[in-house]
């Protein structure tokens, strides 16, 4: 098995005192209107400096773990995905550059950088819940780094001129890397909850404590962050050209109706194969049929098809899968002006209060027999078998927040469970990172 050396090892540790440089939604966007090879250029620029960082802010957590935690082999399988792909990005070669072409890269992105606007604050995080590593304070890392002065990312520069080969040639070879990272690090979440079931067997524990609750949080909100900025980069070096509602993987229109009734029937489906139901509980879906937002509809897929399966699931078993005539599971789109907010009621029995907050951890679930865990199980983000992880809720509060959402739960025990789904169409809200 790869191993990192010491040399990589205290490289990582430099690299781990920088803090992550959230983006937002829009920026995201704004940067991706039809860049230029030269944008590109500059994108992996930044990217080249800013996934290391957060790669490193994990392999540090990741080997810091408490309890012996760190030292379960899935465990250390993931820290050394971390540093190999670390590795690998710190050392592709970069181009060597005219000084003429060096100086169009930044004088182009000093001009219309300023243009950017400005991230805003999600109002259900508090600052620092997610920071990149719990010791850092934030505004700086404690080296007399400014945060700013280092890293600047979503900055066009002129476009319309003629790029060097060089420059093609680099966005290429690093387009490359990343897919190929993307594709090692598809099993981390299998392969981090196979760490936790090792750790909770090797010291008879039925549940996680808080501080590793909290390393979880941080570090798949991470990994969300990481995926979205090596999803959006390969999408736009892919096809660059803008085709009207795609920049990247995110649209500019995302239609609500549409992606929850795609979601309705996935979650039927399962849940009609899963149960040997000839007709799964009726979801009512109320949704004006325009409603679009600017979105990442793997993301909002993942969210409704995860609530509805748990909804679904709720029903049959509280009416029992010989039941007739389930009740309906009411699917409510409001459209506000700051957020869309969807309701996803059901009258499955609810959750009795004292386990309301063990549904947010890692690992809770009411299902008896955990399904094993198949590795290709995480191939896409967006799949997932009727139940049994205990992830599907935290998860996907965790994509809610990260564009600024969240993921609300209410219960009412003997009756059912409302679940709301708040998602910010400011789209404004940075990353919650620091
Ligand atoms: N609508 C609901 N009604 C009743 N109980 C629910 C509902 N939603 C979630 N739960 C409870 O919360 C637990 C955790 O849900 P969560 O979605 O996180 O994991 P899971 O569904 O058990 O597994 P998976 O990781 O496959 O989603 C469930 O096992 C269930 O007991």
């Amino acid at each position: 098995m790869w191993k990192p050396s010491k040399s990589l090892m205290d490289k990582i540790t430099h690299y781990s005192t920088f803090p992550a440089t959230g983006v937002s939604l829009r920026q995201m966007v704004q940067f991706g209107q039809n860049p230029s090879q030269g944008t590109l250029f500059r994108g992996a620029q930044f990217l080249s400096e800013e996934l290391p960082i957060r790669l490193a802010h994990r392999v540090k957590e990741l080997n810091q773990l408490p309890d012996g935690l760190n030292e379960m082999p899935s465990i250390q399988k993931v820290a050394n995905w971390y540093a190999q792909s670390f590795e690998e990005i710190t050392e592709l070669p970069k181009p060597k550059l005219s000084r003429e072409i060096r100086d169009r890269l930044i004088s182009g992105s000093r001009g219309s950088g300023a243009q950017l606007p400005p991230t805003t604050q999600n109002p259900d995080v508090a600052p620092g819940m997610y920071r990149s590593s719990p010791w850092q304070n934030g505004s700086g890392n404690g080296n007399g780094h400014s945060r700013k002065a280092i890293r600047r990312y979503y900055a066009t520069v002129d476009e319309g001129v003629q790029w060097p080969p060089e420059i093609f040639d680099y966005n290429s070879r690093f387009t490359k890397l990343l897919q190929t990272i993307k594709h090692r690090h598809d099993p981390v979440v299998t392969t981090m909850a196979m760490g936790i079931n090792e750790y909770k067997r090797q010291k008879q524990r039925m549940q996680i404590d808080n501080s590793i609750q909290s390393f979880l949080d941080r570090f798949y909100m991470s990994r969300i962050g990481i995926r979205m900025l090596i999803g959006q980069h390969v999408a736009l070096n892919s096809a660059p050209e803008n085709d009207g509602e795609y920049v990247g993987i995110i649209c500019t229109k995302t239609n609500v109706k549409d992606l929850a009734q795609e979601a309705i029937e996935n979650a039927r489906f399962v849940c009609e194969d899963y149960y040997g139901l000839f007709d799964a509980p009726k979801v009512q879906l109320v949704c004006r049929p325009d409603l679009h937002f600017m979105y990442v509809p793997g993301h909002l897929s993942h969210m409704l098809f995860e609530t509805l399966k748990n909804s679904l699931r709720a029903v049959v078993e509280t009416h029992g899968s010989d039941s007739e005539d389930f009740p309906p599971i009411k699917v409510i789109v409001a459209d506000g002006k700051e957020d869309i907010t969807i309701k996803v009621s059901d009258e499955g029995g609810g959750i009795p209060r004292s386990a309301i907050p063990l549904v947010w951890t890692y690992m809770y679930t009411t299902v008896e027999s955990t399904p094993s865990i198949e590795p290709d199980f995480n191939k896409s983000d967006f799949k997932a078998p009727m139940a049994g992880f205990g992830y599907g809720l935290p998860i996907s509060r965790l994509y809610a927040r990260y564009f600024g959402g969240d993921l609300k739960l209410i219960s009412m025990e003997g009756y059912g469970t409302d679940v709301y789904l708040h998602l910010n169409r400011l789209s404004s809200s940075s990353e919650p990172l620091q």
